[in-house]
């Protein structure tokens, strides 16, 4: 796997579910390229007057089962290929929920912490006069991702909304709630992940107040600590990107909430029974449900083995390197795939979409109870995909979506059809 770029990985994932299907060539001739990417340099006037040009990218992959959907991330080191295999990972996540979309993504390399507040709304404006053909409401819908954020969102919906000479909300979501956001968006990933362990809380063996480590604690990190501690899961550990903390007893998430608003949750370590520990050991810290909750590659070939937990909740994206995932298997250790576990957050985006193109906005109670449905119907329907098959969860959740993606794409005719 070593030396092998991420979007090559990335297809290993659909050559791998292929195997367990009886698919025409028609679905991996369409699934292995993006349709199409897109690559502007945006150009926009800095305070001191001077004009700076940054590079941005949109990626629609695969759009049969729907408009495509997915964040846009600012970050220094965003390459095509990193927005072409999110994008693609978006399309099998959207067919995993059986949410009407199918999956894109985008960026601008940037570090947003070098911008002011009034040059980051200049390019988030650019971003859209740049992309307006691009996305709409019927075509290609973004949303937040890492370093963009409810305002951005709103920025770009204003923008949109000016260019087209219209307000047109259903163009982005994770917008703000003064300008059509919906209620239940801001936990909603941790959230997804929450009803589906609660769902499977028996089937994955894990006693009903189960001990529970937080790798990263921010929106996904401090919510899913939250909503476990609430249903009386003790958190044992949290840790971020300065260190972590550690106690047996269980840390509330209230007042590590309130450490990491002031800086850190280290600063917890030294109160009520909470001691300091390094950022490299959380991952083997006696529990029974590890959280990645903070970046991609966190648990390698280096420190799987060292996991105490009997079951992993996937919140971040790509958490586990496809060397850990081998070792996880191997040591029966139960893995919710990102693919399924954060997909809550796009669920939410889904519905912040259907109110804007109803014009009407659900109370937080239908937003949850929708949410819990369709948590519980995937997982359930992957849960036995992979106890049928004998299969990893992971593979039969790319399994599940990849028959979605197929029969949308055999429903347009397939080669016997065009032929006989
Ligand atoms: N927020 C969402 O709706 C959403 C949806 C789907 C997936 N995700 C994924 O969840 C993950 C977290 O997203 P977020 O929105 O919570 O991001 P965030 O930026 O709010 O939080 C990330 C956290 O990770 C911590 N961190 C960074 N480096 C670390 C390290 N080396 N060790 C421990 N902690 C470290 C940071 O301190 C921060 O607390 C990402 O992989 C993201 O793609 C988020």
């Amino acid at each position: 796997m070593q030396g092998m770029n991420i979007f090559d990985q990335a297809l290993m994932r659909l050559d791998d579910a292929a195997k367990y299907l009886d698919l025409d060539a028609d679905v991996l001739e369409k699934l292995k390229y993006p349709r199409e990417t897109t690559k502007v340099r945006l150009m926009i006037r800095m305070d001191d007057g001077s004009r700076k040009s940054f590079m941005a990218w949109r990626c629609r992959y695969d759009d049969t089962r729907g408009p495509t959907k997915g964040g846009i991330r600012f970050h220094p080191e965003a390459t095509a290929e990193e927005v072409e295999t999110l994008a693609f990972w978006m399309t099998f996540k959207c067919a995993v929920m059986d949410l009407p979309y199918g999956g894109g993504k985008g960026a601008v390399r940037v570090d947003p912490r070098t911008l002011s507040k009034t040059e980051l709304e200049r390019l988030s404006r650019a971003y859209i006069q740049a992309f307006a053909k691009v996305i709409g409401p019927n075509r290609d819908i973004p949303a937040p991702d890492v370093y963009t954020n409810s305002m951005v969102m709103g920025w770009m919906a204003d923008e949109y909304a000016s260019i087209q000479g219209e307000p047109a909300p259903a163009v982005i979501t994770g917008k703000p709630m003064a300008l059509g956001g919906s209620l239940g968006r801001d936990d909603a990933t941790a959230r997804g992940g929450y009803y589906l362990v609660r769902h499977l809380t028996r089937r994955l063996g894990l006693p009903t107040q189960a001990r529970v480590a937080v790798q990263g604690f921010g929106n996904a990190g401090q919510h899913i600590a939250r909503l476990l501690a609430e249903d009386g899961h003790r958190i044992v550990a949290i840790s971020d990107s300065r260190g972590a903390v550690h106690c047996p007893d269980g840390i509330d998430p209230r007042s590590a909430i309130r450490a990491k608003r002031e800086g850190s949750v280290t600063a917890l370590a030294g109160s009520a029974g909470i001691s300091a520990l390094a950022s490299e050991d959380l991952v083997a810290v006696d529990c029974d449900l590890l959280v990645p909750a903070a970046l991609e590659d966190m648990i390698h070939e280096g420190n799987a083995s060292r996991i105490k937990a009997s079951a992993v909740l996937e919140l971040a994206n790509g958490p586990l390197t496809p060397e850990a995932d081998a070792i996880l298997e191997r040591r029966g250790i139960t893995v919710l795939p990102d693919i399924l576990a954060n997909a809550g957050g796009v669920t939410v985006s889904y519905f912040e979409w259907v109110q804007n193109r109803q014009g009407y906005y659900w109370p937080i109670d239908d937003v949850h109870a929708r949410l819990q449905t369709a948590m519980e119907r995937e997982g359930d329907a992957i849960w036995r995909l992979a106890r049928e098959r004998g299969l990893t969860l992971r593979r039969a959740a790319y399994v599940h979506a990849l028959a979605r993606l197929a029969s949308a794409i055999e429903a347009h005719g397939t080669q016997q059809f065009f032929t006989s």
